[in-house]
């Protein structure tokens, strides 16, 4: 009997009701009836009552007004073994039990974060998937691709279930567990007389319930191995090393035990797990079968698909997760403008490693400071080579470079006399009198600008004090004595030597168009070049015969006799430096320490003219260290405190170099898990890092008196601050910038009273704009007083 004012159906048969309308592929059948009936349809099989919806409309009105009134779910008779149905969500009733199990599901599992964090778990499984088929095409087999999607699809589930490849072939149980599975789905997709009449349920004719017991039996009892292990592993403090998987999240849970229950029993976890492998494999396997079968059904898409193939930048196989790539240039857009700023997005989306292509280049992102920590501690000879920009093979640049060298002899000979003759404290002391003199003569330049009432370019002005410190540590010499043409040439032709190694160049993304130069930067680079290196290297000839000619200097010897002097054991390293390795040493130490230098102090300034309590404090203590009519010495900073405090407090806000001096990976390596190929990038973003709500409070204002009493500082062990890197590679200069920071912003400070130009707002003070250092995008131009008191 139809219930009545029943939607209109077929009439039925007696005892099986509509039965036989259902045919052997409802869902078609249904479509004629739909024509006859209307979009709802009503039908009776067995003791069901059925009711078949067919038109978006009426899903639309069903959905939107009715969902809760028909939010059960039909159970079936075989999904009453052992008890399935009570440990399961899908089939659950509409209930406490449905509502903490898809709660758990939509925001501890399946949610985009935990997501991000398992792609390199698909990745993975897909890799094994393609060697797979790699496989079969060797051995000229076909591919039996439900099967294998199947399998791909169960090995991502239990990766993400039970952080292990369920289907290693080696692993006897575990394909049990995909076959009980297998079973598991074809016994409910049995029809079963038992769902029209239920009272046949108990005499089980078509031996369904038995059947289902055995393949439940085999399934929950490899679930619940796997569970009890896990158990176990928690209560001995095993540590995993891996990401948090599904059933650390249901071993996790903790319920308030009223109406919620407290943990989830054992059965419950074992039939979810269970359930979530028959929701997720087969039917992915299935969509990807018609995919395919389509696709291969269209042959006129097949040059499309294969040209769409070969220009995609492939991202390399169980690579870090990172945003998919557009043909051709792959993810260039995802840089933007200021990439470190953009790279935070993705670090929500895809975890703190992210992988990138850029045309034709592997890059991977570090956005935290524990990734940054594994990385340098764990694995920075893997990566201790660098990436060559196309601009700096211009005349060799790269040859005689020690920051672009890759990590051997020549890297190691530079970085010793670096490190041990030029940058030491000793030879440090012996060069402070040449840094206080410069800092005197810009000094004085302020105090005219202050006569004449007109604004200070800091940048430019720091620029070229640093500048002019470098020359004379290097040279002994004014390098920018007004009245020496030559040399304000130099500082030019550095300066254009910056801009153009900052302009994005199409040939780093692809090597071949190097050649072209599309963009005329190889042209304009040589350009600067050979001005730059003619200087430098008149420079190094007049001094090689000075000392020829044994001419008396009464001077500290500099740089430049450091690199005169050296003398190597001939074989491996060199006998003698040659004249291009000293001009482009000279040159590449200007160009790091001169622009890094002054944009810090640039931020110092603007930073502090937006707190005028922190100027306050900076200069008691300055008065209090140095005396008010002193002036300020090197051998104060260890007694600025505060001041210290500054420095590093505006160098974790706006280091000049926010992705550090990408690194490369010397041959293929394995890191986090992942696998890097050789040539790979590695930017790892210290402004991101500095600016983590994970490592600081209130990470985006300046407050420099969160290191005041704090041992943190920004020698490469504190991994959450990382201005200059760290690691083999970490700034060279370190040492000596330390030095112009301080004596420079703190002179600033202590001599003049600073304030903004009235054009300029706090709005405008922290935009930035990217070089191959990142500075304000406005100059800071301010106005200064004598000091009042
Ligand atoms: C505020 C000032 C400075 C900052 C923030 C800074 C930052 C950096 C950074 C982030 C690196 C790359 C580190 C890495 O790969 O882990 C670097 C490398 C380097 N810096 Fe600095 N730097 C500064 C000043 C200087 C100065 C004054 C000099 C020298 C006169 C200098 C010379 C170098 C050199 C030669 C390298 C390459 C080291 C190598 O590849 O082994 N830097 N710097």
């Amino acid at each position: 009997k139809r219930p009545s004012n029943f939607p209109p159906g077929p009439p039925g048969w007696p005892v099986i009701g509509n039965m036989l309308e259902l045919g052997k592929l409802p869902h078609r059948e249904m479509v004629a009836l739909k024509e006859k009936y209307g979009p709802v349809i009503g039908l009776r099989v067995g003791a069901s009552n059925l009711i078949v919806i067919s038109s978006a409309d009426v899903a639309a009105n069903f959905f939107k007004n009715h969902d809760a009134e028909f939010a059960d779910r039909f159970v079936h008779d075989v999904s009453k073994c052992r008890d399935y149905h009570k440990g399961s969500l899908s089939l659950s009733p509409y209930g406490t039990h449905w509502r903490v199990l898809r709660r758990i599901c939509t925001v501890e599992m399946l949610v985009g974060k935990r997501l991000n964090e398992t792609a390199a778990v698909r990745r993975k499984c897909v890799d094994q998937m393609l060697l797979q088929i790699e496989d079969e095409a060797r051995n000229l087999r076909p591919i039996h691709v439900p099967q294998l999607i199947f399998y791909t699809s169960f090995n991502i589930l239990g990766n993400m279930m039970f952080s292990r490849d369920l289907l290693d072939p080696s692993c006897k149980d575990v394909l049990g567990l995909c076959k009980a599975i297998i079973g598991i789905i074809e016994v409910s997709a049995v029809p079963n007389l038992a769902d029209a009449y239920p009272w046949l349920g108990r005499w089980d004719l078509q031996g369904l319930r038995r059947t289902m017991n055995n393949v439940l039996d085999e399934a929950i009892g490899f679930a619940s191995r796997f569970v009890r292990e896990r158990i176990e592993e928690r209560q001995m403090r095993v540590d995993q090393n891996r990401p948090k998987d599904f059933l650390d999240v249901l071993l996790d849970y903790e319920g308030d035990g009223k109406e919620e229950p407290a943990k989830f029993s054992e059965h419950t976890i074992n039939i979810f797990i269970l359930e979530l492998f028959m929701g997720g494999a087969d039917t992915s396997s299935i969509t990807i079968e018609w995919v395919m079968s389509e696709l291969l059904c269209k042959p006129e898409l097949l040059p499309l698909l294969l040209l769409i193939h070969f220009l995609w930048p492939q991202r390399p196989r169980n690579f870090p997760p990172g945003p998919p790539c557009w043909p051709v240039i792959g993810n260039m857009f995802e840089l933007g403008k200021l990439p470190h700023r953009e790279m935070l997005a993705l670090k929500e989306k895809y975890g703190p490693v992210v992988g990138l292509k850029i045309g034709a280049s592997k890059i991977i992102v570090i956005l935290s400071a524990n990734v940054a920590a594994k990385f340098f501690k764990n694995h920075d000879i893997q990566f201790a080579d660098r990436f060559v920009h196309d601009v700096s093979k211009c005349r060799d640049f790269h040859k005689g470079s020690l920051s672009l060298a890759p990590y051997g002899t020549l890297w190691r000979v530079l970085r010793r006399i670096g490190t041990v003759e030029m940058l030491v404290g000793r030879r440090l002391n012996e060069t402070a009198p040449v840094r206080r003199k410069c800092v005197d003569q810009m000094l004085l330049q302020i105090e005219d600008n202050v006569r004449d009432l007109k604004p200070i370019h800091v940048p430019q002005l720091i620029f070229y004090t640093s500048f002019n410190i470098l020359g004379n540590m290097m040279f002994s010499r004014d390098l920018l004595d007004p009245s020496c043409k030559d040399i304000s040439g130099l500082c030019k032709a550095i300066i254009g030597m910056l801009e153009l190694s900052a302009v994005p160049n199409l040939a780093d993304a692809y090597p071949w168009l190097g050649r072209l130069d599309l963009q005329g930067l190889r042209c304009e680079m040589n350009n600067a070049l050979d001005e730059a290196i003619g200087i430098a290297s008149r420079f190094v000839r007049e001094r090689i015969e000075e000392r020829q000619m044994r001419v008396e200097q009464n001077r500290p010897k500099d740089f430049l006799d450091v690199l005169l002097d050296y003398e190597g054991d001939g074989k491996e390293e060199p006998a003698k430096f040659s004249e291009h390795t000293i001009n482009i040493f000279i040159l590449e130490l200007f160009m790091g320490g001169a622009d890094t230098t002054s944009i810090t102090i640039e931020w110092v300034m603007s930073e502090l003219l937006c707190k005028p309590e922190c100027v306050a404090k900076a200069k008691d203590e300055l008065n209090r260290v140095v005396g008010p009519n002193n002036k300020l010495e090197e051998s104060h900073i260890d007694e600025l405190h505060y001041l210290q405090a500054v420095v590093k407090e505006t160098l974790r806000l706006h280091p000049p170099v926010p992705f550090l001096v990408p690194r490369k990976a010397i041959k293929d390596a394995k890191f986090m898990g992942y696998d890097i190929p050789k040539d790979t990038e590695v930017f790892v973003n210290a402004w991101g890092i500095g600016r983590d709500e994970d490592n600081w409070a209130e990470p985006n204002c300046f407050n420099p008196e969160r290191f005041l009493g704090s041992k943190m500082d920004y020698k490469g062990q504190h991994y959450e601050f990382i201005p200059f890197g760290s690691g083999r590679r970490m700034c060279m200069g370190l040492p000596l910038a330390h030095r112009m920071l301080h004596l420079i912003s703190g002179s600033l400070l202590h001599c003049f009273d600073w304030e903004l130009q009235k054009s300029v707002t706090r709005d405008m003070m922290d935009v930035e704009k990217m070089g191959v250092a990142v500075r304000k995008a406005e100059a800071l131009q301010v106005m200064a007083k004598k000091r009042t008191s």
